[in-house]
């Protein structure tokens, strides 16, 4: 590792099996630089993989967006988030051998003119940095466009392997489709330009190490499996709130909403890995197979007016500031109908589940941002206890806590010291930050790295994409029929009326975590 070239980490030990992979030579152009996730995300996630030294010498970056930027021009973005959201420490060393293979392509989608410039940039990068021809397209744009920008990559002959065999990969953000129908049409048009191995459809939440755990804590363990079924879960919750609103995304998420915006994709994942049998291996057919059966046995439920909710969320005072409503953000129409809260039932008709509801619920503007998945179990069947020793005993619950504060908890009832027999709830914590010293890469470095590798276990396969608009599809369906607006939610608060009826008809009540 002498050559001034390479990304150098001192701390690496190269000879250590258990880290991930260097990958090899390539580039990388991402579509849609402008946007909030390549900002936030993507662009510190590589240099976080620079900087640990799993970038390859010579490694290129190439932005294409609708601006008039020059090649420093896009720099200082990338300069500027990574200041701003990066990981890992800023050195001057990685940044100055990221610099170098920084090329920008401005352009539109519709402009063959700005895809020949962009098959210029990826040739001359491959003469000056040694690239090898190795690309991959990354699609961080509205879903909406990934037809157009996947058919002028075949257009301008860039999704194909060159004499070399060099490889050309496209990453596909979700959703993967608007629905059903329309996710088989992006598929049949994707796979005729791109080999299925060369597709790498993302879902961040699967990149996450407290998502990875799930699939660790089920099946390292003897201790949960007993328990891990019917015979002893009341119900799943499953929750991502965000407390956040929409920001800048209006181009994208106004007439997304919250149910295709992240239940179709990571709460079904979750949903999934939660419910699936154990895979032979973690290999990715394996794994994709139990997951694919997990969502096959999954369904709507059967009133989906009674067990589904939407919402949106209205102006006002929300964590200490004044937030617009959802209808006056920028860019979004007064009258739109897209929620920003969801929350459904599935039930899952399998001999595991049978008769245990899961609880699937996202929204913008909560008060906090958590996502976590609770396993609720069954009450005792027989309590030897006087009513009032036992008023303040809930269910126990095992609660996966993805993030932020990643752990796990444990709640069980405990007898308080000094009272003759008095049942309180008590909690029993796993917490990352306390029990590694490693700390967890982001999801978006471990999928990058994943696809520059070639590497598909965290990437779910189409199949798994139609499961999840299958359950999906009847709920927006009957949402659109309704035309009607979602019912409104004070910012700051857990969503609307409907959302807590939904679960109280079934005896429940949700978690505040
Ligand atoms: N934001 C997030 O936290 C996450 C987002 N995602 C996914 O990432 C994708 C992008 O989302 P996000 O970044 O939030 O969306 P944004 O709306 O913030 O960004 C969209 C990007 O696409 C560009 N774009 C849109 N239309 C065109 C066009 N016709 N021609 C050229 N460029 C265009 C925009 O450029 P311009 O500035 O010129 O409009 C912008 O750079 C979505 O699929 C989303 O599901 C996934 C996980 C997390
Ligand atoms: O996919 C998405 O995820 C983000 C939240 O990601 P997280 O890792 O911070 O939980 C969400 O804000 C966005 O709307 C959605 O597109």
């Amino acid at each position: 590792m002498s050559n001034a070239k390479h990304f150098v980490n001192p701390l690496r030990d190269p000879q250590d099996r258990r880290l991930p992979r260097i990958a090899g030579p390539c580039a990388l152009v991402l579509f849609g630089v402008t946007g909030d996730l390549a900002r936030k995300k993507l662009m510190p996630a590589i240099y976080d993989l620079a900087n640990r030294g799993l970038l390859p010498p010579g490694f290129g970056l190439i932005g294409f967006a609708r601006r008039d930027w020059e090649n420093q021009d896009f720099a200082k973005i990338v300069h500027d988030s990574v200041k701003e959201r990066a990981r890992t420490p800023f050195r001057e060393e990685v940044w100055k051998q990221l610099l170098e293979g920084i090329r920008f392509v401005p352009g539109t989608f519709d402009s063959d003119e700005s895809f020949q410039t962009l098959k210029q940039t990826l040739d001359d990068l491959d003469q000056s940095q040694g690239t090898g021809g190795n690309h991959a397209f990354y699609l961080s744009i509205p879903p909406k466009a990934f037809d157009q920008v996947i058919s002028q990559l075949k257009k301008h002959g860039l999704a194909k392997r060159d004499q070399r065999g060099a490889w050309s990969r496209v990453v596909i953000e979700k959703p993967f489709g608007h629905d059903l129908a329309s996710a088989n049409e992006l598929e049949r048009r994707v796979s005729s330009v791109f080999h299925s191995q060369s597709v790498f459809r993302i879902d961040h939440y699967l990149g996450k190490e407290t998502v990875q755990n799930l699939l660790a804590l089920r099946f390292a363990n003897e201790l949960f499996e007993p328990i891990w079924n019917r015979n002893y879960v009341d119900h799943v919750q499953i929750t991502m709130a965000e407390d956040i609103g929409i920001g800048g995304r209006a181009g994208y998420y106004d007439g997304v909403g919250a149910a295709r915006d992240v239940i179709q994709n990571h709460l079904l994942q979750l949903l999934a890995l939660t419910a699936m049998e154990e895979p032979t291996s973690f290999d990715a057919d394996q794994l994709r197979a139990e997951k694919r059966k997990a969502l096959a046995a999954a369904r709507p439920p059967k009133d989906i007016a009674a067990h589904t909710a939407r919402g949106q969320y209205l102006g006002g005072w929300a964590g200490g500031k004044q937030v617009l409503g959802y209808l006056e953000e920028e860019g979004i129409s007064p009258q739109s109908q897209t929620e920003t809260y969801a929350a459904i039932r599935v039930d899952i008709d399998n001999r595991r589940w049978a008769g245990v509801p899961f609880y699937l619920r996202s929204a913008k503007r909560m008060p906090r941002r958590v996502t976590e998945i609770a396993l609720n179990l069954r009450r005792a069947p027989h309590l030897p206890f006087s009513q009032t020793d036992t008023e303040a005993l809930g269910s126990n619950a095992l609660v996966l806590r993805i993030q932020p504060d990643e752990g796990i908890t444990l709640r069980f009832g405990a007898k308080v010291p000094a009272t003759l027999m008095e049942i309180r709830d008590v909690t029993m914590d796993f917490a990352y930050g306390t029990s590694f010293a490693e700390s967890s890469p982001e999801a978006y470095e471990r999928l990058i790295l994943d696809v520059l590798l070639g590497d598909p276990p965290l990437f779910p396969q189409h199949e798994e994409v139609e499961l999840s608009w299958k359950i999906l599809d009847p709920i927006l369906d009957f949402w659109a029929d309704l035309d009607t607006q979602p019912e409104g939610y004070a910012s700051g608060t857990w969503g609307p009326a409907s959302g807590i009826t939904m679960l109280a008809r079934d005896g429940f009540v949700w978690r505040r975590p």
